[in-house]
């Protein structure tokens, strides 16, 4: 196709003088632009594929970027970054120093709220809209939230809120009936009711000849209230909070949507309406398959996707899966949770095999950390698999549910670290400083797979909350075995006998320090834990070397380096310590393996660090005699 309307679209006032037909036109462009432009660069591709229309809809209705556009998520935006001046940089999508792939408040004016951790968007827009109220200005605020993101608690507290605040806002919800994975829960079943039968049938044939033969817009408005009762189902939940429900509509259909959204915008008070799409629409293996086709990598679209050629090594997650199926197998007790990451965190596999013992509970973490504090309590062994950045949300509940309790739950905490392409978002940088500090909490950082299905093991068997936590993809290759044995509690290991130097590495920067230290002639010390810190070997390192070196890939200030100073400080030991980590600042996305290495977390980055401080080999510190 010649996207000869497309290349014209710099911005949304350009894409406003266009004829419904052209509007089509525009719809079957940008579609296959961003199926060719994401096949390219890897990125979200079936929720934008079903959120093309709707994207056209809103910027060619309302006023953007005066009107407020708040995306939830923020992993559908690709169709807005293309209509809104960024088509040409689509090809950077992701990459360092290119488009995030989420909403962005210094990429463009467009770009009204960041997001990306889900279900935030109702809450920002009904600030921007009570914002509005007080400097007295005339726009409206709009929030487009998915049928998955709705399910978080944060969505109907926001709905709670905007219900009596009586603000100028509409919520235009997203309904594809997909999370990542199919979605669950009461709310759900309750979407598919308010879409079925006779009901969905007769409100569609209203909505359309209400909303099609438009008349002037109070008359409009005052026949819409008329009509609500009939256009929707007796008193939705979203009545009950106070807005005003329309829907569900077609999503995909602008004959709908254009008339729908011209007529809200002239509605006062809070609006919501109910939108129907598909998601991966309009490219036939992302509608068959739209999990796979959620978050793919590069593939040809002709082709779609494939299975990668040779033996691929084993990613953390799959390691984790197998032992959390494996455990199950012998502990009846087990109890395996995600807060909608089934595919994500590696518990496809334990659902087929353990369906009684599997809970997918939604978006919502707060609630999944509870709910395994609860099943602690009776006896239960709760296992959370979460990516460390979502566990932030639930910070409260470890604390205050999990750990004051001192209930034995297990994190399973993926995307640990750096996870690239999300960027700052979805970095999982913070854990070990925010979880350290939790008393009775244990955080362990395996530094490969094998480790990793050890150190789970280890968890599983105490009595008190442990996280595990490990990164996204692939660690160096050790087979990870099939046993459930422990380790030590509370036990790291010296891996490198060298002088002077020693480095004391958390988790994967293992392999790394070890490569840097072959360079250096230093120590290394595979810490394991970074509470309870092995402070013994803490300080017999201190006590033997001149120089400690500490070395880990979340932030530097309160992680694992922080802890290694702590226990030298409480032994009176008086040692120079280079602390390695990530810096008081977000990291951009990008290659993981470039970030790590611009931060100086390769084997080189330390080497270079460890000269810097302290000098190249022979140059070293204090006097061997001084030991
Ligand atoms: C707090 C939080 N938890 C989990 C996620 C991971 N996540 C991203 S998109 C998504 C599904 C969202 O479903 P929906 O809102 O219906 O959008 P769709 O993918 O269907 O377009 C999930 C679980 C997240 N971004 N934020
Ligand atoms: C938008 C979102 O939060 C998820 O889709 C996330 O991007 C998944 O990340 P992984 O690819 O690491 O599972
Ligand atoms: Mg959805």
């Amino acid at each position: 196709m010649n996207p000869t309307l497309l290349q014209k679209i710099d911005g949304p006032a350009d894409l406003r003088g266009l004829s419904r037909l052209e509007l089509k036109q525009l719809s079957a462009e940008l579609r296959e632009f961003l199926l060719q432009s994401v096949s390219q660069t890897g990125g979200h591709l079936s929720s934008n594929l079903g959120t093309v229309e709707l994207t056209i809809a809103l910027h060619h209705v309302f006023n953007t970027p005066q009107d407020r556009i708040v995306w939830d998520v923020g992993h559908q935006t690709y169709p807005h970054k293309i209509l809104t001046g960024r088509r040409d940089r689509m090809s950077t999508l992701r990459q360092l120093g290119g488009l995030s792939g989420f909403p962005r408040r210094d990429e463009s004016e467009y770009d009204t709220f960041g997001t990306a951790h889900s279900s935030t968007s109702i809450s920002a827009a009904l600030g921007m809209a009570v914002a509005a109220k007080m400097k007295g200005e005339d726009r409206r605020s709009i929030a487009v939230i998915g049928d998955g993101a709705m399910t978080a608690g944060m969505a109907f507290e926001a709905l709670n809120n905007a219900g009596v605040a009586g603000a100028n806002m509409i919520v235009v919800l997203n309904d594809n009936d997909m999370s990542i994975s199919p979605p669950v829960g009461a709310l759900n079943r309750y979407f598919a009711r308010l879409m079925s039968g006779k009901f969905y049938a007769t409100a569609r044939d209203t909505a359309k000849n209400v909303l099609k033969n438009a008349p002037p817009l109070f008359e409009l408005a005052r026949r819409l209230e008329e009509h609500a009762k009939g256009m929707v189902v007796p008193c939705t939940i979203f009545e009950e909070f106070g807005f005003t429900y329309f829907g569900p509509i077609d999503g995909h259909d602008l004959d709908s949507l254009v008339p729908t959204l011209e007529n809200l915008r002239g509605m006062k008070g809070p609006l919501f309406l109910h939108v129907v799409t598909k998601k991966g629409y309009g490219y036939k293996l992302a509608e068959a398959d739209p999990i796979a086709y959620h978050g793919p990598g590069k593939f040809n679209p002709a082709e779609g996707l494939k299975k990668p050629s040779g033996v691929p090594k084993t990613t953390f997650t799959q390691v984790f899966g197998q032992w959390l199926c494996d455990m199950a197998a012998a502990d009846e007790r087990l109890v395996g949770i995600t807060p909608a990451m089934r595919e994500g965190s590696g518990m496809v596999e334990f659902e087929q095999r353990f369906p009684k013992r599997y809970h997918d509970v939604g978006i919502a973490e707060q609630h999944a950390v509870t709910f395994a504090g609860g099943l602690a309590c009776e006896g239960m062994k709760p296992v959370v698999a979460i990516y460390s950045t979502f566990l932030q949300r639930a910070y409260d509940q470890l604390v205050h549910d999990v750990a004051i309790q001192n209930l034995p739950v297990v994190f399973a905490l993926d995307r640990a670290g750096l996870v690239g392409a999300d960027g700052a978002t979805h970095a999982g940088n913070y854990d070990i400083a925010f979880l350290r500090c939790i008393p009775n909490v244990s955080v362990l950082t395996p530094a490969d797979e094998r480790e990793c299905r050890q150190l789970l093991s280890t968890a599983y068997a105490q009595n008190h909350p442990v996280a595990v936590r490990y990164p996204r993809g692939a660690g160096v290759g050790v087979v990870p075995g099939d046993g459930l044995e422990t380790l030590p509690w509370g036990k790291g290991e010296v891996r490198r006998r060298g002088e002077r130097v020693a480095i004391l590495a958390f988790g994967t920067l293992l392999y790394p320090a070890l490569e840097a230290a072959e360079k250096l002639g230093a120590t290394v010390a595979n810490m394991r834990y970074a509470k309870p810190l092995d402070a013994a070997l803490v300080a017999e390192l201190a006590r033997t070397h001149d120089a400690l070196v500490t070395v880990e890939d979340g932030c530097v200030m309160g992680g694992a380096g922080s802890a290694v100073l702590e226990a030298l400080q409480a032994a009176g030991l008086n040692v120079p310590v280079l602390v390695l980590g990530l810096p008081d600042q977000f990291i951009e996305h990008g290659d993981p393996v470039k970030l790590m290495s611009l931060n100086g977390l390769d084997a080189a980055g330390i080497e270079a660090s460890v000269i810097k401080r302290f000098g190249a080999k022979p140059a070293l510190l204090r006097p061997a005699a001084n030991h």
